[in-house]
């Protein structure tokens, strides 16, 4: 094939050419993957569309990035119909003060947060329909960069970056496990679903967001602004996430981590990495507020989510969600809660897919803290009273021992839009829960254990129901907490029933030894 023949076809393969498609019909129970169409499936249904081109060898002189360089060079492509801006978070429709993404700014001039808007008009020309079959037609596909879950949502995302400025694992995509054994066993639930973002490159959710932060770090430094490095503070997983972003595109991070405050996992990650690590002896509150200062006064760029690029990664997570349910929402979206910018990813994801016409509503949304570390759970309690912060004592959902989220704003007004509820798990509640889910099957975080231990207790005062379809995120690995799984099963926790443990036994090493514990197991468990 010669190279021009080579790039119609490509070209013809985009997602672009697709027809709107009709809206998928509405079920419940476990999603039809046989409904999630790719793009060849959804071409062939159109008599014009060219063949599938799935039996090419890409040249050797191209590798995926350039291939995309072909697609979004053509002046066909939507993507400059698109654009978004910082503007400041929640403001009344007359504030006319906005930012171009390429500035380096992280608040408004009162001081506040703020949001990226996108231009929801421009989006709006094309209607729910189309964006449901854009987004289905991109999973499964190698196709640079729309095979990851965040950039197969590009347009809704960062519109105007040049693909070749992408830095990604293909991040997103993640399971979305239908949890029958602990529904039915625990909560008398047929409907209950455990989104897992921690099965993801670093192992937690902080992908979907820091591959957008560092992709537009790589594009800010290729137009020569002055950023040196990207830094951040961290209790694990934002660190972990931001040093392989940045080792991947070669540029320097730096990471604030309160000293013996994290997993021994997760401070691996940023030293393989090659990140500069700073351990602090201080918290994570603490970390938080000397990276802020440090950041205003060099040209290192904030990774923390005070910066609202990360959360239109993190949003991507909502908008999968009604993807992986054919479109259909769920009656609850429970997720653990710390410096609470995910809570707002959420609410937005959700919102963005109401406001654009491919739902009809959005769900409950349950934020959960740990009881340790609870200033929003306190806060919703006041009655959205006056917010205060709080000193965050140890938990083992050590992720989210924050006591001054940067977020408070943003999660407030989520679990308002959403009709939300705040809910808190004690350190037994939490150990509890991600005990009981692990022998169902699982292989959770504490953090994930918080969320499940709000879900029981809803599901307990009735304010959930037996067929409520649920989703509980899961935001971390349980991997990076093993310590934790291995100071519950060892019984060894201070002030702990452990009531689910389940400790090694140690036996001789001899056939009849052997045979008396496997004999008094078995009788006990028929
Ligand atoms: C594993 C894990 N779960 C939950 C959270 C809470 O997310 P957020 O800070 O966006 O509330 C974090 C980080 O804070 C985390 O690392
Ligand atoms: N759990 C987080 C805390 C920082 O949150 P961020 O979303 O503001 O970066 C971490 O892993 O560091």
């Amino acid at each position: 094939m010669s190279s021009a023949a080579y790039s119609a076809a490509l070209f013809q393969s985009s997602p672009f050419h697709l027809n709107s498609g009709k809206p998928q019909g509405r079920r419940r129970g476990r999603p039809n993957l046989t409904l999630v169409r790719s793009s060849y499936a959804a071409a062939s249904s159109d008599s014009t569309a060219p063949s599938p081109p799935t039996k090419h060898r890409r040249p050797p002189d191209q590798n995926i990035r350039q291939e995309a360089h072909l697609l979004h060079t053509s002046s066909a492509s939507p993507d400059r119909r698109f654009s978004a801006k910082y503007v400041p978070f929640n403001a009344p429709p007359s504030c006319t003060e906005s930012y171009s993404l390429d500035e380096i700014v992280y608040r408004s001039q009162s001081g506040g947060l703020l949001d990226v808007a996108h231009d929801l008009d421009a989006l709006r020309r094309f209607d729910g329909a189309y964006w449901r079959s854009l987004f289905d037609s991109r999973v499964g596909h190698t196709t640079w960069p729309y095979g990851s879950g965040v950039w197969s949502k590009k347009e809704w995302v960062l519109p105007e970056i040049d693909p070749d400025d992408i830095v990604s694992a293909f991040e997103g995509n993640s399971n979305l496990f239908w949890a029958e054994r602990f529904g039915k066993q625990f909560l008398g639930m047929s409907d209950l679903w455990v989104k897992h973002c921690g099965i993801s490159h670093t192992g937690s959710f902080k992908d979907l967001g820091m591959t957008v932060l560092v992709s537009q770090v790589n594009r800010l430094r290729r137009l020569g602004k002055p950023v040196v490095g990207v830094g951040c503070a961290s209790t694990g997983d934002t660190s972990a996430a931001l040093s392989a972003y940045c080792a991947s595109a070669g540029i320097p991070s730096i990471v604030f981590l309160p000293a013996n405050k994290i997993s021994i996992a997760q401070l691996v990650q940023p030293i393989a990495n090659g990140a500069f690590v700073l351990s602090i002896d201080t918290d994570f509150d603490g970390c938080m507020q000397l990276i802020r200062e440090v950041t205003a006064e060099l040209p290192i760029y904030l990774a923390n989510s005070l910066n609202s690029l990360r959360l239109e990664g993190q949003k991507t997570a909502a908008i999968e969600i009604l993807q992986q349910f054919d479109w259909e929402v769920p009656d609850w979206v429970i997720v653990p809660g710390g410096n609470l910018g995910n809570i707002y990813a959420f609410y937005k994801g959700f919102h963005m897919c109401k406001e654009l016409g491919l739902v009809d509503r959005i769900p409950r949304l349950v934020c959960a803290q740990a009881a340790n570390a609870n200033p929003l759970y306190l806060h919703y309690k006041s009655g959205w009273a006056q917010f205060k912060p709080v000193k965050a004592n140890m938990t083992f959902a050590s992720a989210i021992q924050i006591g001054d989220p940067v977020s408070i704003d943003r999660a407030v007004y989520a679990l308002k839009g959403s009709n939300g509820i705040v809910e808190e798990a004690t350190e037994e509640e939490l150990m509890d829960a991600m005990a009981q889910a692990d022998s169902t099957g699982m292989f959770i975080c504490p953090h994930t254990g918080v969320a499940l231990t709000a879900l029981i207790k809803l599901r307990n005062s009735g304010v959930i129901g037996p067929t409520d379809r649920t989703v509980v995120v899961s935001t971390a690995h349980g991997l990076k907490f093993t310590q934790s799984k291995i100071d519950y099963h060892s019984g060894n926790i201070a002030d702990m029933a452990c009531r689910f443990a389940n400790p090694p036994v140690q036996v001789k090493a001899d056939f009849g030894s052997v045979m008396d514990v496997l004999k008094k197991y078995l009788s006990k468990s028929s």
